[in-house]
C-alpha cells in the first residue's frame, strides 16, 4: 500500500473476482490498526454463510462494525490516525441507500468531503457492475449509473485504484 501516511485505496471488481481478498492483504501489510465496515446484511442464510466464510477468512486482529446505511457517520466516528479502514463494499452500500430511498448525490457528497480530511488510512472495495448489458429494469439501470458515478469521484480522490479480475490485480491509479 503507498506509503503516504493518509490516503485512500479502491478495489474494484466483478462478483468472486478476488478483490476482497486483495483488500484485506493491502491492510494487512500497512500494519496498522485496523477496521473493517461491512455494508451487507445477512438478509437469508446463503447471505449468513457467505459472511462467516468472510470473518473465517480474515481471521483475528480486526474490529468489525456492521453499517447498512450512515457509512460516513460511521467512517468518521472511526477516524485517528495509525488506523486503517478496509470498507466492503461500496456497491451495497449504494443497494441500501436506494431501498431505504436515501437522498444518493447527498449521501456520495458527504463521502467524497470526507475522504478529503481522513487521518486513517481507507480501503474501499466495490463491484465493477458497468461492464455486462444494460440492465432491463429502471431499477437496475439506476443503481449501475449510481455505482459508476461515485467510482469516478471516489477513484479522483484516491491515491491508488486497482481493478481485480480472476484473482489478479491491475493497477490503474498510482
Ligand atoms: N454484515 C456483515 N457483512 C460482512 C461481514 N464480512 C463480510 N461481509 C459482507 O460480505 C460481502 C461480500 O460477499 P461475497 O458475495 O462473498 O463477495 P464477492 O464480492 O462476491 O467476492 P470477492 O470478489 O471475492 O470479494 C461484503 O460486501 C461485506 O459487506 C461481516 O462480518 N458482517
Amino acid at each position: 500500500m503507498t506509503s503516504k501516511a493518509t490516503g485512500a485505496v479502491l478495489v474494484l471488481g466483478g462478483a468472486r473476482s478476488g478483490k476482497s481478498a486483495f483488500a484485506e492483504d493491502l491492510v494487512a501489510e500497512s500494519g496498522l490498526e485496523r477496521h473493517y465496515i461491512a455494508t451487507g446484511r445477512a438478509w437469508d442464510d446463503e447471505m449468513r454463510e457467505r459472511i462467516a466464510a468472510h470473518r473465517t477468512q480474515r481471521g483475528e486482529g480486526w474490529t468489525t462494525h456492521e453499517e447498512p446505511l450512515d457509512l460516513v457517520g460511521r467512517l468518521a466516528e472511526i477516524d485517528a490516525p495509525g488506523c486503517v479502514v478496509l470498507v466492503d463494499c461500496l456497491t451495497l452500500w449504494v443497494t441500501n441507500l436506494m431501498l431505504d430511498e436515501r437522498d444518493i448525490p447527498v449521501e456520495f457528497a458527504r463521502l467524497v468531503d470526507l475522504l478529503s480530511c481522513l487521518e486513517a488510512r481507507v480501503v474501499f472495495v466495490s463491484n465493477e457492475v458497468g461492464l455486462g448489458i444494460v440492465p432491463e429494469n429502471r431499477m437496475a439501470r439506476d443503481f449501475r449509473d449510481h455505482a459508476g458515478r461515485l467510482h469516478q469521484s471516489v477513484a479522483a480522490r484516491c491515491v491508488e485504484v486497482y481493478f481485480i479480475a480472476a484473482g489478479l490485480p491491475l493497477k490503474m491509479k498510482g
